[in-house]
């Protein structure tokens, strides 16, 4: 795997009741291939709020304490949403392999949200894949993303 994050830090992952399984299959993917996770759960299938997942995952990302995040929610957009309430939080949408590859490529994601109820197991582990896997382009990118912060 060549990783585009620095993978001496570990992995910040969260989800809510919808993720949770992809969830625990993503922590023992990573941990089989020897990546540190940072497991902020949800730690069941019971129903919770999003948001309580989504804004932790962010901070560790933010903070410099996690190489990157995965947030798993049912679409996807509730995590996202919340993700990018974060100063320091680029938090793409993934769904295919070109988008995953465009929110590093273009974005300069730091998290990649993927709709559990959505997609396959199979393809989230692809589409995250193809997420470590990809280096920010900058140039052009570069100047865009450097517009998002509100001042
Ligand atoms: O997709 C989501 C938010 O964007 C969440 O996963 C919720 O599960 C979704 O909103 C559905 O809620 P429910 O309580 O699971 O019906």
């Amino acid at each position: 795997m060549n990783n585009s994050f620095d993978l001496s830090k570990p992995v910040a992952i969260g989800s809510d009741h919808a993720g949770f399984e992809y969830k625990e299959a993503t922590i023992k993917w990573l941990t089989e291939k020897g990546i540190q996770v940072k497991d902020l759960g949800a730690f069941s299938t019971s129903s919770v709020d999003y948001p309580d997942f989504a804004h932790p995952v962010s901070a560790a990302v933010e903070s410099g304490e996690a190489a990157f995040g995965i947030l798993y929610c049912g679409s996807a957009n509730g995590v996202a949403i919340t993700a990018n309430k974060h100063q320091g939080i680029r938090a793409g949408l993934a769904w295919d392999n070109e988008v995953a590859k465009l929110i590093r490529l273009h974005n300069n994601a730091n998290i990649i949200c993927m709709p559990a109820r959505f997609i396959a197991l199979p393809l989230a582990l692809d589409l995250l894949t193809t997420f470590m896997n990809t280096a920010f382009e900058g140039g052009r990118h570069g100047d865009r993303v450097n517009k998002i912060a509100c001042h």
